[in-house]
């Protein structure tokens, strides 16, 4: 079913939701990450308003100490709340999503569980730096979500983020003339880094960004749903160590 868009394989539920007339893989998880306070809630909350007619979803999010994220999703009224889980992942946000995935691979087994079928399981990252990546153990997709707040020049500051994840979002651009960033040459630093892999301009105050957004996701599943989609390892974060005891050797 290779060109097929997802409506065509669903029917409504009661609920208004979609469930499948034949047997499909399991639910599309698609990461979010990227530094702290880019608009991965954000973005999340838009995905949950554009698509959550048409999709059956859940949503993972990962704070280090807190539910935060996931209270700001339950109050933004976007999913009904029991569909949004929260993990708490400790000092280090990359390691629940790259190097020990077992609580967020619960969270989304768990949901799938209670609610499934489901069509497409968001996982947020809590906010990192700009080298953590999803471990393609847990996201079958990840987009990566830098701003222009951030300045012009993040794009060209690489890392496995900006360079291999399925898409890289430059958020935030209504705040560009503000913040004395040109749009088009950020995206154009970014669309070099990334060897033709796509770049989205996105804001949450244009539709027209948006609906894209939505649609590069749509694509995704059907692509999902073919097994013509491939997940990928954007890589592994650089070595580093914390103050606390142990390091990541970047394996
Ligand atoms: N102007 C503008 N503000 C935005 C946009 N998207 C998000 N924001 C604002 O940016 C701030 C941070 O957004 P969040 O979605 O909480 O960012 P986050 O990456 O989830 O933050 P952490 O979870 O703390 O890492 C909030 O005040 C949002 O309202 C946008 O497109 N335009």
């Amino acid at each position: 079913m290779p060109d097929q868009h997802p409506d065509q394989h669903l029917g409504a539920t009661p609920d208004g939701h979609t469930h499948e007339h034949t047997h499909r893989p399991r639910a599309l998880r698609l990461g979010v990450a990227g530094p702290v306070g880019t608009g991965k809630s954000s973005i999340l909350a838009t995905l949950c308003r554009e698509l959550a007619g048409e999709l059956a979803m859940a949503v993972v999010t990962n704070d280090i100490y807190t539910d935060e994220d996931a209270r700001f999703l339950r109050s933004a009224g976007v999913l009904p709340t029991e569909r949004i889980r929260a993990v708490e992942t400790g000092a280090c946000p990359h390691t629940a999503i790259r190097d020990d995935v077992s609580a967020n691979l619960d969270a989304v087994e768990d949901l799938e569980e209670a609610y499934g079928p489901l069509d497409l399981v968001l996982v947020e990252s809590g906010g990192d730096n700009l080298t953590a990546t999803f471990s393609p153990a847990l996201a079958d997709a990840q987009l990566f979500c830098i701003d222009v707040a951030g300045g012009g020049d993040v794009a060209r500051k690489g890392g496995p983020g900006i360079t291999g994840a399925d898409l890289l979002i430059i958020n935030k651009t209504d705040l560009a003339p503000h913040v004395e960033v040109d749009v088009a040459a950020m995206v154009a630093d970014a669309s070099h880094a990334r060897d033709g892999l796509p770049v989205l301009a996105l804001s949450k105050h244009d539709s027209a960004s948006v609906a894209e957004l939505a649609d590069w996701v749509r694509e995704l599943l059907v692509r999902h749903r073919s097994g013509t989609h491939v997940p990928t390892d954007p890589g592994p974060m650089a070595p580093h160590s914390h103050s606390h005891d142990h390091g990541h050797d970047g394996s």
